[in-house]
């Protein structure tokens, strides 16, 4: 695989292979600052990542993203990047400027999702995590193919992208998108659903070359 990069939650691939892991810190800013630091110094010691992985806990829109499942991005998407009109939101594509969508390699996705058991669709990134049905439901509506929210993927992707490294996103499902209910997260089900499925992701991110894509 060369060398990749978690960060969040979330990780990075090498030439000499390996995976380093490095917390980047919760929301799209500190978590893209954090990557695309990693991804600079990795450069210039001259050995770039080859791979990005943002992983962590999120969201999931019941009923295709149940507590305990994992979800792997097929469109990581800046969800509220944009402005709100009496017409409703418009995303920045939409206003004219900017990028809300990241792509992670197709092929990648799907040996990702067979290995792991994770359910591939849309990942959205919000500043502002969802605490009402309303919310949940106008969410879906603009995104119908979204099975999970969190607040880290589209700032790494942001990163990886402007260093010309693919990325992915993995997100293990601690709670439902929708009415806030703290006593319903269950973070150590999902950690332990995340530790579970990377164990069986290593050998598939190794044995990746993203020129076969
Ligand atoms: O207490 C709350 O209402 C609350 C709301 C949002 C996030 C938190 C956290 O403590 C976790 C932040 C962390 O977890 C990811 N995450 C997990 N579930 C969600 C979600 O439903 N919506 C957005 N982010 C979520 C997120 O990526 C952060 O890294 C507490």
């Amino acid at each position: 695989m060369g060398r990749a990069h978690v960060g969040s939650s979330d990780s990075a691939a090498h030439g000499s292979g390996g995976v380093d892991v490095i917390v980047v810190g919760v929301g799209p800013g500190l978590a893209g600052a954090s990557t695309g630091s990693a991804l600079t110094a990795a450069s210039l010691q001259g050995h770039p990542y080859d791979l990005v992985v943002s992983a962590g806990i999120g969201g999931g829109f019941l009923p295709d993203a149940p507590v305990g499942s994992l979800v792997v991005a097929d469109e990581i998407v800046a969800a509220d990047l944009g402005a709100e009109t009496e017409d409703g939101f418009l995303s920045v594509t939409e206003l004219g400027f900017g990028t809300v969508r990241h792509q992670p390699p197709g092929d990648l996705v799907r040996l990702v999702a067979d290995a792991a058991g994770a359910r591939p669709g849309a990942v959205l990134t919000v500043s502002t995590a969802t605490g009402t049905a309303s919310r949940a439901a106008a969410l879906r509506e603009r995104h119908p193919t979204a099975l999970a929210e969190a607040m880290e993927g589209f700032g790494v992707a942001e990163a990886a992208v402007a260093h010309g490294v693919p990325v992915l996103e993995v997100r293990a499902i601690s709670n439902p998108v929708g009415p806030r209910d703290r006593a319903a997260w269950r973070i150590g089900d999902a950690l332990a659903a995340l530790t579970g499925g990377f164990g069986k992701l290593v050998p598939v991110l190794e044995s990746w070359n993203r020129h076969d894509s």
